[in-house]
């Protein structure tokens, strides 16, 4: 059967002390050894992968991201996108947050990610990489450059070239869905090249 290029990861996160202080109660569980959650009493839905309230920053990274960065360094792209309502841990997942301040045990995919990118250039010595990044805010309408909060927001745009390509590039963004408001959008973007010297 041909693999389905698209994957689906659900995981849940622990509720937060405020909610536990106001009394909010958990409505997903996990089927056990199975890739299910159960919403509500019986509303049964199948993922991909799922990870419960208790799955670490490193189980979600080794599963679902790692195989990702070994076919980035043989040249395929990549795209991660989170999504969910606000206040669902996103940002926690991405790791977009605080990234310099965070416990190593509590780091997101992106930094895992990037440290993992160098760990395989310095492995390979006979090759020459270059690496880019781009960190843009996506608020409404308009772009923000992240690691150059001058650049006026007007001078930003994401475009493609003429055949569709935006180049050998691997995404991570931390998105909201279904519109909702409030909350930070963020792209980030590592552009990969490797060449032979
Ligand atoms: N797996 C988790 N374990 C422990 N805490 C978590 C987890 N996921 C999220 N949190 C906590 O839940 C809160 C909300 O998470 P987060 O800010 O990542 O949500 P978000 O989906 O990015 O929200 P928004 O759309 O409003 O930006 C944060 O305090 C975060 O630290």
């Amino acid at each position: 059967m041909e693999e389905i290029p698209v994957k689906v990861a659900v995981r849940i996160r622990p509720l937060l002390s405020k909610e536990v202080l106001h009394n909010h109660q958990v409505c997903v569980r996990l089927v056990p050894n199975t890739q299910q959650i159960i919403i509500g009493k019986d509303r049964v839905f199948t993922f991909d992968f799922v990870f419960g309230k208790n799955s670490t920053q490193e189980e979600v990274y080794t599963v679902c991201i790692k195989p990702l960065l070994v076919s980035l360094t043989e040249g395929y792209n990549a795209t991660v996108f989170a999504y969910g309502q606000t206040g669902s841990g996103k940002t926690y997942t991405i790791g977009g947050g605080h990234i310099a301040s965070v416990a190593e045990d509590e780091k997101g995919i992106i930094p895992r990610a990037i440290q993992e990118l160098f760990q395989h250039i310095s492995e390979n010595h006979k090759i020459d990489f270059h690496v880019k990044v781009s960190y843009i805010e996506v608020y409404k309408e308009e772009l923000r450059d992240l690691l150059e909060l001058e650049t006026s927001v007007k001078e930003l745009h994401i475009r493609e070239d003429e055949k569709g390509n935006t180049g050998r590039i691997s995404r991570f963004c931390s998105c909201h869905g279904l519109g909702i408001i409030s909350a930070t959008n963020f792209f980030f973007c590592v552009s990969f090249f490797s060449f032979l010297n």
